[in-house]
Formats: structure tokens, C-alpha cells, sequence
């Protein structure tokens, strides 16, 4: 085990998150070329007991990438290194290094004709990033982003450099493609790509009403979908996209898009957290007017042809607090419904307010027995073409759904995303502990979960052993979930912490130990 290193380390770098929410000095951090630098690094650590926390682009909400220990970047390991074209089954494999951003990738593969398959809100993610939490985009038929990946190399904390796929340690490659960085560094990844497509999509202004109507078919409706929900106008906004060939078009006019007016709604928004809560219904109104315009367009939306990054991409205005949950989408109504209710009260009893959109998505993240036959699409097929057909262990989407075919997908097969956001004007905190719990009491009880990467907060009843009294919290500090996530995740939380001991057997990637043991991933008595 060596204790000396090729790569020289900066001293007290800080590293602040994409919200700005969180910060920390680390003692060193380290941005290696290569694999052998990697596995040096966690040699280093191994020698002289130092934790390692790796940050991707650092855009996940929460402190979970916050240490004061070593932290590692992988921004300088960002090559492609492989891309083998399978003209027969109409797909493409690339394999790239796994600091690699999700848009450096797309730029790649535009050049050579083809596309990711499924993308989030942004693409400024890194390739072991966008796995490592979970992250999804809007789909009746795509699920995880992981479910793209056909194998991940990583560094686990014996200094060993391990491959992961269906065949080789599969076991090891479920535990990996959700790991919250907790099994081992990710360094390279391939990913099935698909031939690239433009996205045809339509905006409907519709009302709230019309959504809940329309729930049992409107999901399943388009390959790309998603909808914006503003509860004190009563107005939804109704996304949807299909693949096509057709070129790409002006891009919507956006209101909020340009500069002065930007920056008017984030007064705006400043102007209600800081010295008028009640004026946030009025402003939501107002922007939702300027933005979308007062008329309903069910039927009528206006449309538009986008690259795909630009159609599944969005806009996301401000740094936020996030908190997004999962959960069946058959139980979406009486969700909504219950929000609808709740945020209605809360403003009439001026308890609190909420800010827009709250985005309400859709992922299928049920898998076929057997690799699905591909030799007959199209450029414009719907669909994945599955990279692996393994749940991750720590998915957090419903297990119960059961996998059907195109066809014949209904509600039953989706799951339900809701995510509430909260802006901080000029990067100043909104209060949001109040909304948070009733919106995490809710979806608890429609049978969810919540998304890993965001500022779900928790109670200290759920934490084993809380080291602060409920009161000695701030308003936005996460208290934890550890007893919730260990009943919610049962046998599989076992097998990920038994695959995380093996590989990690002297706690290298423990570093960010609050967050781990407050939310049960790490027992606290194995880190002690
Ligand atoms: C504006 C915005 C929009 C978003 N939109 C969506 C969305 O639409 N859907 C969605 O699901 N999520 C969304 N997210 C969340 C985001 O996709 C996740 O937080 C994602 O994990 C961030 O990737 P990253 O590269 O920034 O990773 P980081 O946030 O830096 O790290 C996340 C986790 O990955 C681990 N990690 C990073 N690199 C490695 C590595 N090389 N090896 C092992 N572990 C590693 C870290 O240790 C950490 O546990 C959004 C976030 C923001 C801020
Ligand atoms: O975390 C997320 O932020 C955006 C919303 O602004 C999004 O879609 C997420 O998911």
C-alpha cells in the first residue's frame, strides 16, 4: 500500500454545491487523469486513514457530498474511449470515462449520429453522477438513467479495479448503479445509445381539474411527458413529446427566459420570502401569465421540434431546495387532491406558501425478463433499449409494478415523481420545513419514497440516535429517515450494505458519515 503520490493534491479547497446550499474545506482534493491515479489516491487514504468522498458536478440538493476529509473530482478523467456501432439492432455502446459530463457526451454522439436515450431536467451531470442517486427524467416507458448502462469500472476501497455487468458481479453492478458513492469509485461506464432523434413536443395550458380527469390515460399518451403544476392559479402546464425526424424549430418564447424579467421574478420571489409571504399566490398568478399566457389550450398547444437534450431538458430558474419523492402512480389523484387541499388551507391560514412548478412526473421502471428483440426500429421508435435489465437495490421507485410490453402499458406499471421546489432568491434561504413535512407525510403515505439526492428532511423520531433535540434544528436541515428507509428497503438495504462492507471493508467511502448513519446506510456501530 503506498503512502506517498504521483498526483499533488490542493490544500483547504472548498467545495460549495450547484444550489450553494452547502459548503466544506476539504484537507486535500484530488482531480486524477487516470485510473492508476485513483487507485494510488484510495491506496493513500487506505495508509493513512482518511475517508474519500468522489463529487460528480456536484449538483445533487443535499449535503451529501459534504466532508472534511478528501475529496475527489473527476472532471480531468473525461475521455470516450470506446464506440462500437451495432448497425443490426440499431444501437450503439460507449464507453467513456466516468467524470465525463452528460452534455460533453451528448455533444459526442450528435457528431456521430446518435443520442442518451433519456435524460433529467439538466445534462451538466457526470456520467457516475446521474446513476449514483437515481435520477430519472418523464416517461411511461424509460425508468432510471442507469438502466441505460451496460457496466461500470470502479476503484473499490481495497485499491482493487473491478468490472461490473449482468454477467460479472451482478450482484456487485445492482449495488453499484445506485451507490450515493458509497461502494467504491466509479471510473468508466458504457452506455447504450440509441440513433439520434429530435423531440416533437406540444404545450397545453390545461386546468388542474382536467389533469385529474384525464389521469387514467394521459400518462401513457406520449413517449416524453411531464406536466407543471401552479396550485394558486389552478393551471398545469402539459408537456409532451414524441421522437421525429423533422428539424428543429425556434425554440418556445420564454418570458422568464430573458434577462430583465428573470431577474424581475426573482425579486419577486425575494420580496415574498423576505417581508411578504402572502404575496406568493399573487406573483405565481402573475408569472404564470406572462409565461404561459391566461387561455386553456388543451388540444391546441402550441408546438415545437427540439434536439432531444433540449426537449427533455428545462429551464430551472434559481438555486432551490428540492424535495422529491416517488410513488405509484396509480395513487396520484388522492395525492394531488390532498396537496391541492393542503397548500389551499396553509395560504388561507397564511401558514405557509409554496413555490412553482411543482413538477409531477413519470417513470416506468419495470424490467423484461429477456433482451427485448431490436433489429426492427426505427430512428423513431419508442422505447429503451435496455443497457441492463437489474433493479438497483436502492431504487426508490415501487418494487410491486410488473414489467408489459409497450402496448400494453397502463398506470400500473408507472411510478409517480412529484418534486417541490423552493427557490432562494439571490441565494437566500426560503423557509420550507413546514411544506416539506406535509408534503413527505403525504407521500409516506401514499406509499413513496424519497429521491435520494434531495433535501428530504425527515424527523429525529426516525433517526436511531439523533444528536439534537427537534427544536436545536434549522428550518432546512435534514433530520434523517434511517428507520423508514430500513423498513421501505428491507432485504435489499441488507444486500447493499453486505456488498458495501466487502467491497469497502475499511470504511474508505464512509466520509460523509452524518448523512450515511442519520438516514440508516451506514449502522453507526460499524464506523465507530
Ligand atoms: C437543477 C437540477 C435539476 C435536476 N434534475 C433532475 C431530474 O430531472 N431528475 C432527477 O432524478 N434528478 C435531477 N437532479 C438531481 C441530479 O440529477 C442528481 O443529484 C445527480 O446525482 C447529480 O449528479 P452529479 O454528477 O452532480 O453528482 P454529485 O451531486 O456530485 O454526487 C451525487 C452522488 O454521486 C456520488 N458520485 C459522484 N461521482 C461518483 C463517482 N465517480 N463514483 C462514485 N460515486 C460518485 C457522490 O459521492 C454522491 O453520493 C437535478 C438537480 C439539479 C440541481
Ligand atoms: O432537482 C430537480 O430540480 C429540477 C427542478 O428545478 C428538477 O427537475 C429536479 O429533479
Amino acid at each position: 500500500m503506498s503512502n506517498s503520490l504521483a498526483i499533488t493534491p490542493r490544500k483547504n479547497f472548498v467545495f460549495k454545491n450547484w444550489a450553494g446550499i452547502y459548503s466544506a474545506k476539504s484537507q486535500l482534493y484530488f482531480q486524477p487523469t487516470s485510473i492508476e491515479e485513483v487507485v494510488d489516491i484510495v491506496n493513500a487514504a487506505r495508509a493513512q486513514n482518511k475517508t474519500i468522498v468522489t463529487v460528480g458536478s456536484g449538483h445533487s440538493p443535499s449535503d451529501m457530498c459534504i466532508t472534511n476529509e478528501w475529496l475527489m473530482n473527476l472532471d480531468k478523467l473525461n475521455k470516450v474511449k470506446e464506440f462500437t456501432e451495432y448497425p443490426e439492432e440499431n444501437y450503439a455502446d460507449v464507453t467513456a470515462d466516468a467524470g465525463l459530463r452528460v452534455y460533453q457526451l451528448g455533444d459526442y454522439l450528435t457528431e456521430r449520429g446518435y443520442a442518451i436515450q433519456n435524460l433529467g431536467s439538466i445534462s451538466e451531470q457526470s456520467l457516475a453522477g446521474i446513476i449514483s442517486t437515481g435520477t430519472h427524467g418523464s416517461s411511461p416507458y424509460h425508468g432510471l438513467v442507469s438502466s441505460q448502462y451496460v457496466n461500470l469500472t470502479i476503484v473499490n476501497g481495497k485499491g482493487e479495479v473491478v468490472f461490473l455487468d449482468s454477467e460479472h458481479n451482478p450482484e456487485t453492478f445492482r449495488a453499484a448503479m445506485l451507490s450515493l458513492g458509497k461502494i467504491g469509485i466509479i471510473v468508466r461506464v458504457t452506455i447504450r445509445v440509441v440513433p439520434s432523434f429530435n423531440i416533437r413536443s406540444t404545450q397545453e395550458v390545461i386546468h388542474f381539474e382536467t389533469l385529474l380527469k384525464q389521469w387514467d390515460s394521459v400518462w401513457t399518451s406520449s413517449e416524453f411527458i411531464r406536466v407543471w403544476w401552479y396550485p394558486y392559479s389552478r393551471k398545469c402546464v402539459l408537456w409532451r413529446g414524441v421522437k421525429t425526424s423533422d428539424p428543429v424549430t425556434p425554440p418556445r418564447r420564454s418570458w422568464w427566459g430573458m434577462p430583465p424579467f428573470r431577474y424581475s421574478y426573482e425579486f419577486l420571489l425575494w420580496i415574498s420570502t423576505k417581508i411578504y409571504p402572502a404575496l406568493t399566490p399573487v406573483i405565481e398568478r402573475f408569472i404564470f401569465h406572462r409565461q404561459y399566457g391566461k387561455v386553456e389550450t388543451l388540444g391546441k398547444g402550441d408546438e415545437a421540434v427540439s434536439t432531444s437534450i433540449d426537449g427533455l431538458n428545462m429551464d430551472c430558474l434559481f438555486s432551490q431546495f428540492v424535495d422529491e419523492w416517488s410513488c405509484p402512480l396509480d395513487n396520484g389523484i388522492e395525492v394531488l387532491r390532498s396537496l391541492d387541499h393542503s397548500i389551499t388551507q396553509a395560504g388561507q391560514n397564511k401558514e405557509f406558501y409554496v413555490h412553482v412548478p411543482v413538477e409531477v412526473r413519470c417513470s416506468n421502471t419495470t424490467l423484461p425478463e429477456k433482451k427485448l428483440f431490436t433489429s426492427d426500429r426505427t430512428k423513431t421508435s419508442p422505447g429503451p433499449v435496455y443497457g441492463n435489465m437489474l433493479r438497483p437495490y436502492l431504487d426508490n421507485t415501487p418494487s410491486t409494478c410488473r414489467y408489459a410490453p409497450l402496448s400494453d402499458i397502463t398506470n400500473s406499471q408507472l411510478t409517480l415523481y412529484i418534486n417541490a421546489t423552493m427557490y432562494r432568491p439571490f441565494g437566500t434561504n426560503s423557509p420550507i420545513h413546514k411544506w416539506f413535512t406535509l408534503f413527505e407525510n403525504t407521500m409516506d403515505a401514499a406509499g413513496g419514497k424519497p429521491h435520494w439526492a434531495k433535501n428530504f428532511l425527515g424527523s429525529t423520531s426516525l433517526v436511531p440516535h439523533p444528536t439534537k433535540q427537534e427544536s436545536e434544528y434549522g428550518d432546512y436541515e435534514m433530520r434523517g429517515m434511517a428507520k423508514k428507509i430500513e423498513a421501505w428497503y428491507g432485504d435489499d438495504l441488507k444486500s447493499f450494505k453486505k456488498i458495501r462492507n466487502e467491497q469497502d471493508p475499511e470504511n474508505i467511502f464512509v466520509a460523509n458519515k452524518d448523512w450515511a448513519v442519520r438516514n440508516g446506510i451506514i449502522d453507526d456501530k460499524d464506523v465507530n
